[in-house]
């Protein structure tokens, strides 16, 4: 069964009654005191446990001739009624075992039973005990619907009580706390339920049949009452009353009720003159009244107002939760046939839209007609260009529900004409695989004839604002749509400009049009190869992003010069000792892995640029392969020099140079096809793979990693890509 079936019972369910459950639960906590307040009462005596019948008996009667009755109460006060020895009325808590009158039985208070009188019947009697009777069912629905749910969310029943991921507040403690109070909560709504049950007769009564025959009744042989078996076997503290005989009429006798039957006792001889056993319905009645009450213990008291106390704050956060869900709700202005651009989400509890939102209000003030829908609704979009899918993943790398449908839908629905695509995966570190779903949407749009990627496929954890800006960056920069850094998502962050010296370049060194500059920043700054550079060139919005090298404590980027590149051309003409603004992103899912048994890297052209810096900070000696792709060797000179000394120095294992233009005329791809067996070995002993440079090398090199995955491993890539073994940053 689904998740949302579940799912929607506990919400249509808590909505169908949470203010009956509002009422009785207040009304609940408020009563689980009452049982605390009686048990503090001083009338529970020392060796209770101990006194038998023989004893306490014979006691009474000899002290108050007018006995009628004995009665122990469910706090385990002994009550004795009667006549006193001025014939007035008795009702008195006694000591079992002195006969001395501790205290007179005062009324229930008012306030209770006003209390009792609203939890049970709302005051409006039967209508009202039946509508309590179906609240206390609901209840137990709730529980087994929220039981279902976590056993989905812990992904099976052995890990029902394992860590749970803090999500947030809400969510969280009304999983936490469900759990912890889901047996008392079951026992409340399942006691609850029965004694409406009972209540109603839809559970028949049965009598408890003691049937004394008055003719078999004997004077002798005559006992002591102290001596009768009977009373010496039983405990006072297994009897709920004892009627004492009205009169010395050998007919007059001796009833017992006890927890589990009653028994006629003649009071000359002790003989036992019928014994009934109560029926199965009368003891769970019982036990319902002990548990749902908490009359007979005062911990289980306190436990039940615990619960009930918890099921306000299960109103209160499932709510919360229910509501941030409501914001999955879509607007959109435009149709589906009249949008160049299409924003596809997965979401499972709604937070992944406010991200999806704002890149569609983004564009619309751009003029554009975006159009937001659910991945299930993937459909054919005529006049889409850019397809911009967001999604989340759940369970084992599982697709939120409104996306469950798209995989189906992607293989059955090609568009017509070519689209872009970018994927931005939403998810949390916290989870072994880590946005395993969207890794696997955005592989399978790599397979598709009308779609290419604008951009590499960007992750956001735990719903990072600077993450997602990093994406939009990248994204405009390529779409040519200035997704402005969505203030709505980065509130806090103001835009922190750095000054940067330049301390080297290399451009007029080589002939390709790629070279090397460095730069030394102004102030004492925190980064590392893999972030990213962010330049302003015409001093404008206009935002050029490159990935950086830490060398030798300078920041280093490799560029290539295009004709009129704005960012390009401007790197190219900087001299020693220029100064310029520019801005570090921290880019940490594309950073040197900390444990590693060894790392792949794999580049084209200037993306070798972030590993240069990541060879250089090698001084663990991690066994590192770079498979670099250039045109011919010329192209490849810039950085020799520097690799040959690193792999002097062991921070480089092996280099493996692809020309695509000269000698066997290689590309990168090859060479990984070539060193399957290494590739495979690498990822199965917990190695990583790095890629960065051009999109179609991304492309190429990802369907042969696909197939060394499938074949060697027996997994498919995106078990690697979410366990964070294959990191990409392509352009
Ligand atoms: C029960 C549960 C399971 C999750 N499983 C994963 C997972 O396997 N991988 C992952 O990267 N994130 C996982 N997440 C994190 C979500 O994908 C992430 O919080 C996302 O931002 C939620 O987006 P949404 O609110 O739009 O559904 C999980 C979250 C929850 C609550």
């Amino acid at each position: 069964m689904t998740i949302s079936i579940w799912r929607y019972s506990h919400l249509a369910l808590a909505v169908s009654s949470f203010l009956l459950l509002l009422l009785a639960s207040v009304t609940g906590v408020i009563l689980a005191f009452e049982p605390v307040a009686q048990k503090i009462q001083p009338y529970h005596t020392a060796g209770f446990e101990q006194a038998s019948l023989a004893q306490t008996l014979p006691l009474l009667r000899s002290k108050y001739p007018g006995i009628s009755e004995l009665t122990v109460n469910h706090h385990q006060f002994v009550i004795i009624k009667g006549s006193d020895n001025k014939g007035e009325n008795l009702e008195a808590y006694i000591d079992p075992q002195t006969g001395k009158i501790l205290g007179t039985p005062e009324k229930q208070s008012e306030f209770f039973l006003w209390v009792t009188d609203l939890h049970r019947s709302l005051f409006i009697h039967e209508t009202g005990r039946f509508i309590i009777g179906l609240t206390a069912f609901l209840l137990l629905l709730i529980a087994v619907s929220g039981t279902m749910l976590i056993i989905q969310r812990q992904r099976g029943i052995k890990r029902f009580f394992t860590r749970i991921v803090k999500e947030n507040a809400a969510q969280y403690y009304h999983v936490v706390l469900g759990r912890l109070s889901l047996i008392p909560i079951i026992l409340i709504a399942g006691t609850g339920t029965y004694l409406s049950l009972v209540r109603f007769e839809i559970i028949p009564p049965e009598k408890v049949a003691t049937e004394v025959d008055f003719d078999a009744i004997k004077e002798e042989p005559r006992q002591e009452p102290a001596s009768f078996a009977i009373f010496k076997n039983t405990l006072l503290s297994e009897v709920q009353s004892v009627e004492f005989p009205f009169s010395d009429d050998p007919e007059d006798y001796y009833t017992l009720k006890l927890k589990d039957r009653e028994v006629a006792v003649n009071q000359l001889t002790g003989e036992i003159l019928s014994e009934a056993k109560y029926p199965t319905a009368q003891l769970l009645t019982e036990l319902s009244l002990d548990l749902h009450t908490g009359r007979t213990n005062i911990i289980w008291a306190i436990i039940l107002a615990v619960a009930s106390g918890n099921i306000l704050f299960f109103i209160y956060s499932g709510f919360k939760i229910s509501f941030r869900r409501r914001a999955k709700s879509i607007k959109n202005k435009y149709t589906l046939d009249e949008s160049r651009f299409i924003i596809l989400v997965g979401s499972e509890n709604g937070n992944t839209f406010r991200f999806a939102r704002a890149i569609q209000q983004q564009l619309i003030k751009h003029g554009q007609k975006p159009f937001l829908t659910e991945l299930n609704n993937y459909t054919l979009y005529p006049q889409a260009e850019h397809l911009i899918i967001l999604t989340a993943t759940y369970g084992l790398g599982d697709p939120p529900t409104n996306a469950k449908r798209f995989v189906k839908l992607l293989q059955t629905t090609p568009q017509a004409q070519p689209v872009r695509y970018s994927v931005i995966g939403f998810g949390s570190h916290k989870y072994a695989d880590f946005c395993k779903f969207a890794f696997e949407v955005n592989q399978m749009l790599s397979h598709q004839a009308w779609a290419t990627p604008l951009l590499d496929m960007h992750t956001v954890n735990d719903r990072s604002p600077e993450e997602f800006s990093l994406w939009a960056e990248a994204w405009s920069q390529q779409a040519g749509i200035a997704l402005a850094v969505l203030p709505e998502l980065r509130k806090t962050q103001t835009k922190r400009f750095e000054t940067l010296t330049v301390a080297a370049n290399t451009c007029c060194e080589n002939t390709e049009g790629t070279f090397l500059i460095r730069f030394q920043p102004k102030r004492k700054i925190k980064f590392t190869s893999g972030d990213l550079l962010a330049i302003y060139p015409a001093n404008d919005h206009r935002e050029r992003l490159y990935s950086i090298g830490l060398v030798q404590q300078e920041l280093q980027v490799s560029v290539r010069l295009l004709p009129d590149g704005l960012g390009s051309g401007f790197l190219h003409r900087l001299k020693p000792g220029d100064t310029i603004p520019a801005r570090i992103i921290k880019n940490d899912h594309f950073h040197f892995p900390k444990k590693a048994t060894g790392v792949l890297m794999i580049a084209n052209g200037t993306g070798i640029g972030p590993f240069l810096g990541m060879i250089c900070q090698n001084s663990q000696q991690t066994p590192i392969h770079l498979y670099g792709g250039f045109r011919d060797r010329e192209s490849c000179n810039l950085y020799k020099p520097f690799l040959e000394e690193n792999k002097t120095a062991q921070r480089l294992t092996q280099l493996h140079l692809a020309l695509s233009r000269e000698g066997e005329k290689q590309y990168v791809s090859d060479l990984i096809s070539r060193d399957a067996d290494l590739v495979a070995n690498l990822l199965a002993t917990g190695g990583v793979i790095m890629i960065c440079g051009s999109l179609a090398m991304q492309k190429d090199v990802t369907a042969i990693l696909e197939n060394i995955c499938q074949t060697k491993l027996n997994q498919n890539i995106s078990y690697y890509q979410s366990r964070s073994q294959l990191l990409t940053d392509c352009y």
